[in-house]
Formats: structure tokens, sequence, C-alpha cells
């Protein structure tokens, strides 16, 4: 459906240039939710925006339905954009009109006549839960609203392709989760391939069934969203995975944990992290066997993706004659995120 080659992007200013995208290769199928995340100027809007050249590239090919992008005439580029839908951060609403108008504007433009358009944009209205704003403005709805609106006009020339751009990194986590069911079900009910650019990793988790991680300008990693999930490679992947499971010990817990340390003479509080395939196995219990500790867990965050375990445990190990300090090696070595927990 969408097939990128050595896309290369270079920006030139009067500071300088700068290299946003650096031999970029990806494949994207039809019905696909395609997540790309990575940090701040890795490059990921201006990938984005090369696909409906917004941004137009600096070497490389950019193939839509068998289409190249990049050698389209400005008449063809306009045509072809109608296969594609686009949305934003920030909305990009127009404030002078109503939710009606705006989701009506890109039909106005592409021509259609006036029963056409009322047609299109009641379905679309209904289809994203607005039906009882059409008459409200821009500045009288929430973000969420906002947003809904951003996707019905996105939606309005039956796009082929929909691009979100950091799409609810506005929003309040309630609110994201209703625009991400949202997407999901459009993606479903109208078969429509979405690429989803964003930096968190519970937007990948939630609606993209692949993901490529992107650093510096590069792809780094690109999988299933299972396969990152349960084995990544990079440690920017596993950075983004940690991020999602940020533990806060409770107040209550870092007394008692205090309390510990001074006693665990032969003995630490442990915070680990579980993700990846190591999850599947019984790591805890086998620790304890081998080397002949006691393992208490004081406190976890455990989710799951497709049935595989992520999270954090804080574990108090004791144990004597320094095993405990070597049952934490050994869940080093076997790959877990071992951190000892001081609280001063
Ligand atoms: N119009 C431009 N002119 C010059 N440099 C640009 C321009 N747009 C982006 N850049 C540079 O290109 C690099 C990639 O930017 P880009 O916006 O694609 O990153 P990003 O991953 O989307 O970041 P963010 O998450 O902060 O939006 C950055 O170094 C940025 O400063």
């Amino acid at each position: 459906m969408i097939r990128i080659r050595n896309l290369t992007k270079v920006y030139t200013s009067a500071s300088g240039t700068v290299k946003a995208l650096d031999g970029i290769n990806l494949d994207i199928e039809k019905g696909d939710i395609f997540g790309i995340i990575g940090l701040s100027g890795a490059g990921k809007s201006t990938l984005l925006r090369c696909i409906n050249l917004l941004e137009k590239p600096t070497s490389g090919s950019i193939e839509i339905d068998g289409v190249e992008m990049t050698g389209l005439s400005p008449k063809e580029l306009k045509e072809m954009r109608k296969k594609i839908g686009m949305i934003f951060q920030h909305f990009n609403l127009l404030s002078s009109r109503t939710v009606w108008g705006n989701v009506a504007f890109p039909l106005e433009i592409a021509g259609f006549d006036r029963k056409t358009i009322n047609e299109k944009v009641e379905n679309l209205l209904n289809l994203v839960g607005l039906s009882d704003k059409a008459r409200s403005f821009p500045s009288q709805l929430s973000g969420g609203q906002k947003q809904r609106v951003g996707i019905a006009r996105a939606l309005a020339c039956d796009p082929k392709v929909l691009l979100c751009d950091e799409a609810t990194s506005a929003l309040d986590p309630e609110t994201t989760l209703s625009i991400l069911k949202l997407l999901k079900d459009i993606n479903e009910k109208l078969g429509i391939t979405m690429v989803v650019v964003t930096h968190e990793m519970n937007v990948i988790k939630q609606i993209c069934n692949k993901v490529a991680v992107i650093e510096k300008s590069r792809v780094v990693e690109q999988g299933t969203t299972f396969e990152i999930f349960s084995r990544p490679k990079t440690q920017t992947a596993r950075n983004f995975l940690k991020s999602m499971f940020i533990c806060e010990i409770p107040e209550e817990l870092k007394a008692k944990i205090k309390a510990l340390n001074g006693n665990l003479a032969e003995g630490r509080v442990v915070k680990i992290g579980f993700f990846g395939e190591i999850t599947a196995k019984p790591i805890l219990s086998e620790v304890v066997k081998k080397f002949g500790v006691n393992a208490n867990i004081l406190y976890g965050n455990i989710d799951n993706i497709q049935g595989t375990p992520f999270g954090t445990l804080v574990v108090q190990f004791e144990g004597k004659n320094g095993t405990a300090d070597r049952a934490l090696s050994y869940l080093q070595d076997i790959g877990l995120d071992v951190e000892v927990v001081e609280i001063g």
C-alpha cells in the first residue's frame, strides 16, 4: 500500500543544513495501523509529511497504491492527496466555520453538489459522534470534540490512507483512549490504512499492529507491535517500553522501604522491570530456589499485551552471605532491568 525506499530529507536554511531523514525504508500494508515512534527531533513529522508530499523529499521513493508520489504533476498530486487524509496535534480547524462547515470544507473544494455534501457531512458527524454539535464553533468544543471534527474532515473525501501526526498528544488520558478507540473503529469499519506518529508507547500499544522506531533520522527497529514489545532489540525501544511502566512507589511504602533498608544487612529492596519474552518464565521462584533467598513482593504495576506481561515489581530480597547480591546479579545477567531502591 505504502512503499518507502531510501527516503532522505535535508532541510537547508540560513543556519545550515539538517538531515531530518536518512535512508528510510518502510512497507505499510493495506489495513495496517502503522506506528512511528521516536523522541523529539527524530524525524517523525518529516517522514509523515513526506508521505503526502507536504514536504518534498530530497531523494528516494514513496509509492502509494502503486503510484510514485515524487514524480506527479501538481494536478496529479492534488488528485492523489484526496486519497490521503491527515489529522494534527492541534486540530487545525477553521475557527470562523461551524463544525458542519469545517467538515463540509474539503467537499466544497472538491466540487461536490450541496445535496451530496449534506449527506456526507451528516454521515461523518454521526460516525464521530458529533451530530448534536453541528452548529457549534470550534471554540465551543473540548479538545476531544475538536479532534473528532478533525477526523470527520479528514475522512470527507473517502481517503484510503489517514496520516495522524501526534493526534492525541494535546489530550488527557481518558480522551486519548476515546479518540484511539474511534480511530481503531474507523480502521476496522472502513478499512482505512493509518500511519500514526507518536512519542508515546501507550498509543502504539492501544491501536498499532506494526511499529517502526526512529532515532536520529533513521529507522533503527521495526516489526509487529508484539515483536517490539516482546523482543525489543535497541535500547531506544527498551526505553520507550520502560517509560510506559514508570512505577511511582507510594509514600507509605517508601517509609516501609526506608525502615527495611536500615535493617537489611543481608538483603536488598529492588525494582524489577519486566518486559520481553523473559516475562513468560517463572523467574522469581527460580531465583529463590537457586540462591536460597526469600523474595517478598512489596508493590507491582503489571499490564499485558497480547498475553505477555509487562511492568514493574518492587521486591524485597533477603539472604545470607551475599546471596541476595548474587541473586540480583543473576537477574541482571538474564536480561531483567534491576535497580536497587535507595530511599534517603
Ligand atoms: N522546516 C524545517 N527547516 C529546518 N529544519 C527542520 C524543519 N522541520 C524540521 N526540521 C528539523 O528536522 C529534524 C526532524 O524534525 P521533525 O519535526 O521531523 O522531528 P519529530 O520527530 O517530528 O519531532 P517532534 O516530536 O518534536 O515533533 C529536527 O532536527 C528539526 O529541527
